[in-house]
């Protein structure tokens, strides 16, 4: 795996560093510092205990991590935060259980998301009056078949409590 130096301040000297589980992950796994009891569809931004100084032409982005979210529903609301090189402050997690029943509970030291550092390139916006032509032109949203399996739940007319089910 290419490595890349990142400078850490860790500045709840109980955590410990953002650490790969496995050689070859992707992702580095992050604590919160705070004990918390996170109610069904609620949110709550948690401290993380770091912060970091990423090279520039590096950023990082904060990942969900999918055993968590398949056993018990918790995901990051802004998946995947972005962290931006020149951040100095504390990485936090705004984290969000979309249990319908289950509230979770999580303990300081939990390992909750994971950080992906990643290259990145400021794109050079230069304006034309004419795109050049491509395969997929403007078909956007579903244009290469949208009725495969996918239904989502909606409400349907505005009374409330009737539920329907639209294809997308
Ligand atoms: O999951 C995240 C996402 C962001 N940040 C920090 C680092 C990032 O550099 C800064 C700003 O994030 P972002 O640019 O996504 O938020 P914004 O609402 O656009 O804030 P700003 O106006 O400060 O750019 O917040 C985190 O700690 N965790
Ligand atoms: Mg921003």
């Amino acid at each position: 795996m290419p490595s890349v130096k990142v400078l850490l301040n860790r500045l709840d000297p109980d955590v410990p560093p953002p650490s790969y589980a496995r050689a070859g992950d992707a992702g580095a796994d992050l604590v919160t510092t705070e004990d918390l009891v996170l109610p069904p569809g609620r949110r709550a931004v948690v401290g993380t205990g770091i912060a970091v100084a990423l090279p520039e032409g590096c950023a990082g982005f904060v990942h969900p991590r999918s055993g968590l979210a398949a056993r018990s529903g918790l995901g990051v609301v802004n998946a995947p935060g972005t962290v931006d090189a020149g951040y100095r402050g504390e990485i936090k997690v705004c984290l969000i259980n979309h249990d319908p029943d289950r509230e979770i509970v999580l303990r300081r030291g939990d390992r909750i998301a994971q950080l992906v550092v990643q290259r990145v390139e400021h794109a050079v916006f230069e304006e034309v009056g004419q795109l050049p032509e491509s395969v997929r032109g403007s078909g956007g949203y579903g244009s290469t078949g949208g009725h495969d399996a996918l239904t989502v739940s909606a409400e349907v007319g505005d009374t409330g409590n009737t539920t329907g089910s639209t294809e997308v």
